[in-house]
């Protein structure tokens, strides 16, 4: 997904180097190196220009994932990009601030999938119950986004760090991260709007706004059913969405100090999870999670 110019860039006449084909489904992007006009082409699945409606995006991408999620699969959503290309917009834009029950046209993939499963589950008038955890993995470090604030006194109030454990069975997990029961759309909301202003950001030149974390939001969701020789049988599905941290290079991005250590972080880890991918596509024998 390109992103459209913003007012400011537009204010100071940046010029375009990416080019979107939606119908050839092509990327462009315009280098002058040495005073050579050199354009690279890229062909995805899928092109969104910068015309593209946060519905159009879900409508492609997620829905039918949501209905894989119903049939009791555990499926992931990742938004990767360099800094300031629209990733945290695209997951959670506007949020969930409904106008009349209907979300605002600029809410983003989370709120759009919380919907989505409600309103099936409801229309299907479905036995089932439904959690959600938030969590942040920033300098090699998982914090519970969710967890409750702690004493005031406390630096920096309800962030420890959490440890990954393996559950013997070739899983992991996060000991002692919060799930929270939710029973409503709008519930879900404001546990999403809670957490996103715990995340860690600060600004770039690339974006005033830069998440400068990993994030992985889960809708965990058990469906009570009834086989036809009325067994009763749970049906269990997970949806991780996951905001990742600009794949931005350094010093393009402005980082420094603090912020360059950050950068080195967030590139070792969306390395490897490049890897991990390219791996699992190609199937190779080993696949590098660590
Ligand atoms: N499709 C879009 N339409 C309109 N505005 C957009 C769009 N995508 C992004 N923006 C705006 O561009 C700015 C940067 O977007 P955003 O913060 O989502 O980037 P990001 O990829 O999450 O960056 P970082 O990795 O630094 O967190 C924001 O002000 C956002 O509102």
């Amino acid at each position: 997904r390109c992103r459209p110019l913003s007012k400011e860039e537009l204010s100071i006449n940046t010029p375009v180097v990416i080019t979107c084909n939606e119908q050839r489904r092509e990327v462009s992007a315009a280098q002058n190196i040495a005073n050579k006009q050199i354009d690279r082409t890229f062909v995805f699945d899928k092109v969104f220009g910068p015309k593209s409606k946060q519905q159009d995006v879900f409508n492609h991408a997620v829905v039918p994932l949501v209905g894989e999620v119903l049939d009791g699969y555990n499926c992931t959503i990742f938004a990767y990009g360099q800094t300031g290309t629209g990733k945290t917009y695209t997951m959670e834009g506007g949020g969930g601030k409904t106008q009349d029950g209907e979300l605002p046209s600029d809410a983003g993939v989370i709120p759009r999938a919380v919907k989505r499963i409600f309103d099936i589950l409801e229309a299907q008038s479905a036995e089932y119950s439904m959690k959600v955890s938030f969590l942040e993995l920033y300098n090699e470090e998982l914090t519970d986004l969710l967890a409750p604030d702690e004493s005031k006194f406390s630096d920096d109030k309800s962030k420890k760090p959490m440890a990954l454990m393996e559950d013997g069975k070739g899983g992991v997990f996060v000991r002692g991260l919060e799930e929270e029961v939710v029973s409503s759309a709008s519930e879900i909301y404001k546990i999403l709007e809670r957490g996103s202003g715990k995340r860690k950001t600060a600004e770039t030149l690339l974006n005033k706004q830069s998440s400068r974390s990993h994030s992985i939001f889960s809708i965990t969701i058990h469906i009570k059913e009834c086989t036809p020789e009325g067994e009763e049988m749970i049906k269990c599905g997970k949806l991780n969405l996951v905001d990742l941290a600009g794949s931005e290079n350094i010093s393009r991005s402005g980082a420094r100090d603090g912020r360059a250590r950050e950068a080195g972080e967030i590139n070792k880890s969306l390395l490897t999870l490049g890897r991990v991918i390219n791996t699992l596509v190609e199937h190779s024998g080993h696949i590098p999670y660590r």
